[in-house]
This record gives C-alpha cells, structure tokens and sequence, in this order.
C-alpha cells in the first residue's frame, strides 16, 4: 500500500489533510487501488475484449442485452486503455464487471451447433488467455480490494461524493458507478465496519433514488433503504433507522402491495364473550395498527394459488433463525440477515366457493378465504419465545379456485415497536375481519 493507505490507517479521517487534494491527482497517484493479483490483470486488455454484440443471431440468442448494454456503454468511456485502469473508479468497474458478468457472458454464446461470429471468438480468446494467464479471472477478493480501495480514496481525499458517484475525479470524468456498484462499495464499508463511509453512500443513494434516478437498475429503493436503516441501527441511532422505514413506508409508491386491504367494509364485534375471543379478534382497528408494523424487509411476500384438493399442512410461519444468528443460506436475498418472522399477515385474495379456510387448531379457530380480507398475528410472545399456539394450516379446497398472499414481517428495526410485556408470558391479539373467524368447540 502506498502511504496515503498507511497515513489514513494511522490518522483516520486526518488523512485528507496530510495527503492533500485536489493537488494530488488520482493519475498520479502512487498506488494502483487494486490487490496484487488484480493489478497484474490490469496489462491484458480485458476491456478492449467485447462482448459479441454482432454477428449471427445464432451465436448470441442468449446473451443477456443487459450484458451487453453495459459493455457498449463502457467502451465510449476508456480513450486511453493504458490510463484506463489507473482511475479508481475504472479499476472498479472492471472488475466488477468481469468477475460478475463476464462468466455469465461466456456460457451464454458457447453453444455447440453454433458458429462462433468475429466478436464471439474475440471474446472467447481473451476469456480463454486471461485464465491461462493468470490462473483463472479475478476473484470475489479482487472486486472486495477494488471496492476497498475506492472508499480508502475517497475518504482521504475528501472527493465531493456527488462527483464521485458520477465519475468525476479532480478535471477527469469516467462513467458513473452505478446503484448496484454503489451499493456493493457501501456495504463492503459496512462489512469493514467503516460505518461513516457506509453511512454517507447510502444516504447520497437513496436520495438519488427518491429523486427518481436509477430507475432501470435492478436494484430497488427498498433495498436501499433497508440497507441505510440497517447502518443507522449499527450507528446507535435506531429512530433514524426507524424514521426512514416511517418516510419510505408512507409514500405511496412504495406501499402498493398492501393498498387493496384497505378495500373490506366492516362490521360491529360479534361473540366478544367467547374466551377464545381474547386469543383472535375479529378487529378492523387492528389494521391501521398493525400497517405500521411493516418491517424494514419489504422482499418476503408470497403469493399461493390453491386448485381444488389444494391445502397447506398444519405448520409454524417462523423459520428457526433469529436476528442475532448468521443468516441462514436459505434465507430469501433481500430479506438476509433481518432475522426470523416476527409477525404473519395473510390477505385473501380471492373468494372460495366451498373450502380453504385457514384453522388454528390449538386456539380452535377458523377464518374464512373470503376476498378483500385478511389476518394478522404474532409468531413470537413478547419475551420473545415462539407462540406455538400459531400453528395453522390451510384447509383443502372443495370448490374454486384459492389465491391468498402472505406478508411476513421480520425481527429487523421492531424493537421500539415491539417491546416486553410486562410478565413472562405475555401475548398478542391476533386479528382478522368481522365476518371470517369462525369459533370452533
Ligand atoms: O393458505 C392458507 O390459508 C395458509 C397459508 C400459510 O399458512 C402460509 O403460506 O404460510
Ligand atoms: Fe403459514
């Protein structure tokens, strides 16, 4: 590492003062941001190697256009290849770009019947030279380095985040970084526990993102968001945590899935003396409630769809790993790491002639599919044991067609919300429209 690396790591934040910018330029910069075995790489010309965006429809039918897309943008920004991998932010993005997509690319146009076009061979020359070369292409630890170094850079040289983010360093401008690379960088900072610089990236991300930038990325703002709640609550400042889920929750655009809810009419409480009544209510106020319940995890929604004989064994909603826990492999992507299902919401999406209701067997209850409704609970008591009294299947249906869809709410950012009871045991109401729940002896 060169010295401003050791400066930074000795002086921390100070760094930008000993280093100094913009006097320093980033081509004149003593050290390539990128490890060893990367830097090694930088000599082929893995970026002039393009990927076959011409030749016989045969040779690339499945090629991702994305792929593609990206590698047409990139080529008008490298000019000079010998300068091209001495920008931090170029460095970056070929890495990025071959570890992740260029594997990807290459199974794509290898095809056995098919003839490989000008382009096609061009690539699989290079692919087949950079392995041979170097063992193999740049690994998960190269694009971590690259992804180090750019943060290392722009923390001890004070970049203007805003430039960055676009490609801009001192008079020199590169093509921006995108929100997936961006969000890579910043959870990389994370992952180093390099909280301010996490903090700053997401934040200037998902203001982008409200600004209504970065549409067409594959990233979505709740993955953003989620991912700057997530460093707000490392940082010690849980409100915030919980003020950006309130901000991102209420805009409209954002909580369509839960708006067709809303739709039930409802009716005066019924059979209040029944004393499972305490354990399931049927309480439209419930809702509004429990809407803000939403968890910082916006992925893990289902959708079913019974035909007839259709059912869902008795079983419990939460998956057995708790926040605390390493996240499981099986864990949904988005929703890694939030911890288990705290609550369950079920909304019936369709009517049901004759079957299909869900039933609660240890509390003796049933609600109907009926369309437009929905139910609400709690997997978890407050002390934070599992409420096995949960358990619930879904009944065979005997006539028509089942659509229900399961919102499950994560342990991630309740913990203002969802506090201790004040004895052991505590518990919580479960919920659902007037109409539907049916008692059983
Ligand atoms: O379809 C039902 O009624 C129950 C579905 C369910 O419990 C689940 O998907 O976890
Ligand atoms: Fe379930």
């Amino acid at each position: 590492m060169g010295n401003c690396c050791r400066l930074r790591t000795a002086i921390g934040h100070a760094g930008s003062k000993w280093c100094g910018y913009p006097g320093l330029r980033a081509h004149n910069h003593p050290t390539f941001p990128i490890s060893q075995r990367s830097r090694r790489t930088q000599v082929i010309r893995f970026h002039r190697a393009k990927f076959p965006v011409e030749g016989k429809e045969t040779n690339r039918k499945n090629t991702e256009p994305r792929i593609l897309q990206k590698s047409e943008e990139e080529q008008a920004f490298i000019g000079n290849e010998a300068d091209y991998p001495q920008n931090p932010i170029n460095a970056f993005h070929l890495l990025y770009r071959i570890q992740r997509d260029w594997p990807k690319a290459h199974s794509n146009i290898k095809c056995d019947s098919c003839e490989l076009d000008h382009s096609a061979k061009d690539f699989d020359l290079s692919y087949h030279a950079v392995q041979k070369q170097f063992l193999g292409l740049p690994s998960t630890i190269d694009v971590q380095g690259a992804a180090d170094s750019v943060l290392r850079l722009w923390n001890v040289y004070k970049f203007d985040l805003k430039d960055f983010f676009d490609g801009i360093i001192s008079d020199t401008k590169t093509k921006p970084l995108s929100a997936e690379e961006i969000l890579y960088i910043a959870r990389r900072a994370e992952t180093n526990d390099d909280l301010y610089e996490a903090y700053h990236w997401l934040k200037e991300l998902y203001r982008r993102y409200k600004n209504g930038e970065y549409s067409k990325s594959d990233v979505t703002i709740g993955t953003v968001a989620k991912a700057l709640a997530g460093v707000y609550d490392k940082n010690g400042m849980p409100w915030k945590s919980l003020e950006l889920l309130e901000e991102f929750k209420s805009d409209p655009k954002f909580s369509r899935h839960i708006d067709y809810y809303t739709t039930r009419s409802e009716t005066k409480k019924q059979d209040s003396g029944n004393p499972l009544f305490k354990r399931l209510i049927r309480s439209p106020a419930g809702r509004k409630h429990h809407l803000t319940y939403e968890s910082l995890c916006r992925g893990e929604i289902k959708v079913l769809n019974y035909g007839v004989g259709g059912m869902y064994e008795p079983h419990q909603d939460p998956l057995g790993y708790r926040i605390w826990e390493a996240p499981m492999p099986s864990d949904q992507d988005q929703c890694k790491g939030s911890g288990d299902r705290i609550a369950t919401w079920m909304f019936y999406l369709s009517d049901v002639k004759i079957g299909g209701a869900t039933v609660f067997p240890l509390i003796k209850a049933r609600v109907r599919a009926e369309k437009g409704a929905a139910a609400f609970w709690y997997n978890f008591k407050r002390n934070g044991d599992q409420d096995y009294d949960t358990q619930h299947a879904g009944c065979p249906v005997l006539l028509g067609s089942k659509w229900v869809s399961n919102k499950w709410i994560r342990e991630e950012g309740q913990m203002l919300r969802r506090r201790c009871g004040l004895n052991m045991d505590d518990i919580d109401t479960m919920y659902s429209n007037d109409l539907q729940v049916q008692w059983l002896s």
